[in-house]
């Protein structure tokens, strides 16, 4: 596996070994083991899987009091994947970073619990699955505005498929004032 430095501190981008042969490839997608070398020590305990069509936009999502620390691949298709820094008292709390997660590059971002992540789709239809360390609690969950001003992410498409709840979200300056 290599482990390429991301932007933002204790961010990883892992790219698991891929044998490619005449029936096509085999990859590990986890192996607890590698990833705690990498300094992942924080166990896994769900798996997620989300479809969605070009132009679709998920995030920015965060949980307050049980934040989860997230292993993002991609099975199918292509995503800009962005994470922001959200931890209390972070050098580089508010800063952002954005990254092309494929099928093809066979990326993975980690993110420690304390980051909001989002990602916009960019192929036709992307399969994204991801690992999180703390359980989804609905009522635990924070968002704010994909577009908020104080961030200016660079998003490489701005016109979007959003949920409602994600097209009212706040302003990241309301929600961290
Ligand atoms: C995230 C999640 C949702 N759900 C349910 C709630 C809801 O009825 C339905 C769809 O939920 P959402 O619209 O919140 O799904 P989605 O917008 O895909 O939310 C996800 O976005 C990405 C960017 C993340 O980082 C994830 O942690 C998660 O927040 O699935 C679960 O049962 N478990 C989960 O872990």
């Amino acid at each position: 596996m290599r482990i390429f430095p991301a932007r933002l501190p204790d961010c990883l981008i892992l790219q698991p070994q891929r044998y490619q042969d005449n029936r096509g490839f085999f990859q590990e997608t986890f192996r607890a083991a590698d990833y705690a070398k990498a300094g992942i020590s924080e166990p896994l305990v769900q798996d997620n899987w989300s479809r969605s069509v070009k132009g679709v936009l998920r995030g920015m999502h965060f949980q307050r009091l049980a934040p989860q620390g997230k292993m993002v691949s991609v099975l199918r298709g292509e995503i800009y994947d962005v994470a922001v820094d959200i931890r209390p008292g972070s050098a580089s709390f508010g800063q952002w970073q954005g990254l092309v997660l494929s099928e093809h590059n066979g990326h993975q971002l980690w993110l420690p619990p304390g980051f909001a992540h989002g990602f916009l789709v960019l192929s036709d239809v992307a399969d994204v699955i991801y690992k999180t360390s703390a359980y989804y609690q609905a009522d635990d969950e924070g968002s704010f505005c994909c577009f908020s001003a104080a961030l200016n992410i660079d998003w490489p498409v701005t016109d979007v498929i959003r949920s409602a709840k994600d097209a009212g979200a706040p302003d990241f300056s309301t929600v961290f004032p």
